[in-house]
């Protein structure tokens, strides 16, 4: 069996194809008419021109989620609408862990995360929070949880179209219990605080 289900260069396209679907969904809330009908134009163009010659594809660099084989030899896709480059629902994170504390940016956010009139939407805030929160978690324990309880207050409005920070660090492990808790912030603004307990399988 191949390491991989497909070559680099498909795994480079569908990224390629997932961030013009991106930009297909920003547009589509961003033009209207005539406008609309030149910018999707154009963006089905820009993909046309990569299915007909991947090499156009510049630079070449490495895919972020290749798809992979798991052990029984069933095709795994990152789905994950937070994280994979491949999901087009996902905003993207640049994460860093260590030990009981993780730190992501994330944004500028576009339009169709909106909620009231350019700030995020709150329950879209809540999957942040729970993303940034389960990561740590899982950083610390080795294992995948299930948020049992997540706990949101809502300080401040979250604007779009500003990077973001999210927070969480885990605060007590006792037995399969972990508690973790954290923030996301719009510069030194904090806009929302979160905590909760994740459960460990049996
Ligand atoms: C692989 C990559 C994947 C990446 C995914 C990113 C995911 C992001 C995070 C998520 O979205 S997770 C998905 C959303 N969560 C769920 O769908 C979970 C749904 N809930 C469940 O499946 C079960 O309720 C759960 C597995 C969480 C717990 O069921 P159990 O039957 O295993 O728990 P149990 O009732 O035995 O409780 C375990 C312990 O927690 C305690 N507990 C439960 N609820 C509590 C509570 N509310 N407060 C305090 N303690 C609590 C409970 O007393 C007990 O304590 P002890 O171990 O000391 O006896």
């Amino acid at each position: 069996m191949d390491a991989t289900p497909e070559t680099t260069a498909d795994s480079v396209l569908a990224e390629f194809a997932a961030g013009i679907c991106r930009r297909m969904a920003e547009g589509l809330l961003e033009h209207t008419g005539g406008e609309l009908r030149s910018f999707l134009s154009a963006e089905s163009a820009r993909l046309q021109a990569a299915l007909a010659d991947p090499a156009t594809l510049e630079p070449a660099e490495q895919p972020h989620d290749p798809p992979r084989f798991s052990r029984k030899g069933h095709v795994v896709i990152n789905t994950n609408p937070v994280t994979s480059h491949r999901n087009v629902l996902a905003p993207l994170l640049t994460e860093k862990l260590e030990d009981d504390r993780a730190v992501a940016t994330v944004g500028p956010l576009p339009r169709q995360y909106q909620g009231p009139r350019g700030m995020l939407h709150g329950g879209y805030v809540g999957v942040l929070l729970d993303q940034v929160l389960w990561d740590v978690v899982f950083h610390r324990l080795g294992h995948a949880s299930f948020t049992r309880t997540l706990n949101l207050t809502y300080e401040s409005p979250v604007p779009l179209g500003e990077e973001l920070t999210v927070e969480g660090r885990v605060t007590k492990i006792d037995g399969r219990k972990t508690f973790a808790e954290g923030e996301l912030r719009s510069g030194d603004t904090v806009c929302a605080r979160a905590e909760g307990l994740w459960v460990s399988p049996r």
